[in-house]
């Protein structure tokens, strides 16, 4: 698909923006049950923020609250400014300059691709049909203009979709797992169009996602909701590699949990002595660390780490398992020291014997440190 570009550009100076979307304290209630708790999001314009959780956490609502086809219980929604709902007053879903997407296109059938596009859209005839055929260019489907929905793929259909949404010029769009329903092959590269059309139209966008692989690849920003909350946001760099906490490690890839114990600020470990301040004696603590962050000394066949390796101390360790991913290698151990399971991938095919002896490091600088749920009291 070709794209043609030259939109308008967001302000470089985006610390001097009105937030697009400026979401305060909301809350929404079903059953006494708190399933929208206290959120609040800023999302600038031409920015893509990404609502990140585990089915149920409550990022549909909330999008269905900004959308107005819900209410909320507390709190207050302003677009560039202007309020748009809060208890009281609650401008009606049409009014409010929103987009929507969701997973099933919804393309009225009975319509062709230009009426679909155009369902939205007022003023002059030349004027929308200026608009559709500009819209339909972008995503790459100007020879569909007289189709119908099922002469079109998936993805094809999902383009369609995004420009009937974009017609109207919203100043933000709201996308609830749009390219869920895609094939796993498309949906990359769908993914990487969509944005593209996004950052041109200079649309606020606040997408719902439950990977996080998506979100990665989407964001500018990650909001991680769990239960109701926003327990973290910001750059997905930040929110991959500083986790609040290790749910929030977990949520984005496989991990590894060292359990060790504090004594005198520090926490000992086979891999050599963690600083744990802030945490009393005798507290419990998870060393986290990813797969990818755990290095095997492969050149000395488990003869013991190399004196000048600058990893720090080396644990040893027997594969368990190994097993080719298609571009890398996963190999699963158990350490020696106390039989725990550990696992690192290598990019590369390495698929060692079970039983082969090991030594391991770890990156300690991508190492997490978290006092362990129930374990002991902060100092
Ligand atoms: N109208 C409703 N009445 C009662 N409970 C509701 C209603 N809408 C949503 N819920 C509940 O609120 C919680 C959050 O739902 P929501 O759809 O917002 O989650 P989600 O994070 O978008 O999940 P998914 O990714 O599965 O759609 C769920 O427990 C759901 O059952």
């Amino acid at each position: 698909m070709t794209l043609q570009t030259a939109r308008p550009t967001p302000d470089p100076n985006p610390t001097n923006m009105i937030p697009r979307l400026d979401i305060r304290r909301i809350d929404r209630v079903f059953g006494g049950r708190k399933v929208v708790d206290d959120v609040s999001l800023t999302v600038l314009p031409g920015q893509v923020t990404c609502l990140l959780g585990p089915s149920g956490c409550g990022k549909s609502t909330t999008l269905r609250i900004i959308a107005g086809v819900d209410r909320q219980d507390a709190g207050e929604i302003r677009i560039d400014g202007q309020l748009v709902c809060d208890t009281v007053f609650r401008l009606p879903p049409e009014r409010r300059s929103v987009g929507l997407m969701f997973q099933d296109f919804a393309l009225f059938p009975h319509l062709s691709v230009a009426e679909n596009v155009a369902f939205g859209l007022t003023g002059p005839k030349a004027a929308r049909r200026a608009r559709v055929e500009d819209l339909l260019d972008r995503v790459a489907l100007g020879r569909f203009i007289d189709a119908y929905p099922h002469e079109l793929s998936g993805g094809e259909q999902q383009r369609v979709a995004l420009a009937r949404a974009l017609a109207p010029r919203p100043k933000i769009m709201l996308m609830d797992e749009p390219f869920s329903g895609l094939d796993n092959r498309l949906r990359d590269e769908i993914r990487d169009q969509t944005l593209q059309v996004l950052k041109d139209e200079g649309a606020a966008v606040l997408l719902v996602t439950h990977e996080p692989d998506e979100a990665m690849r989407m964001a500018d920003e990650i909001a991680l909701m769990r239960g109701g909350r926003i327990v973290q946001q910001g750059a997905p760099y930040n929110i991959y590699n500083a986790p609040v906490d290790r749910a929030a490690a977990a949520f984005f890839s496989d991990i590894n949990v060292i359990r060790g114990r504090v004594q005198n600020l520090l926490t000992e470990t086979p891999f050599g002595k963690f600083l744990t301040p802030g945490m009393a004696d005798g507290a419990e603590v998870d060393i986290i660390i990813r797969p990818q962050h755990l290095r095997i000394d492969f050149d000395r066949n488990g003869r013991g780490p190399n004196p000048t390796a600058e990893e720090g101390v080396a644990a040893r360790a027997c594969v368990e398992r190994a097993r080719f991913m298609g571009s890398e290698s996963l190999v699963e151990f158990r350490m020696d020291h106390d039989g725990s399971a550990l696992r690192a991938t290598v990019p590369a095919v390495f698929l060692p014997q079970p039983g082969t002896p090991m030594w391991l490091t770890i990156r300690r600088d991508r190492c997490f440190v978290f006092p362990r749920e129930g374990g002991g009291r902060a100092a």
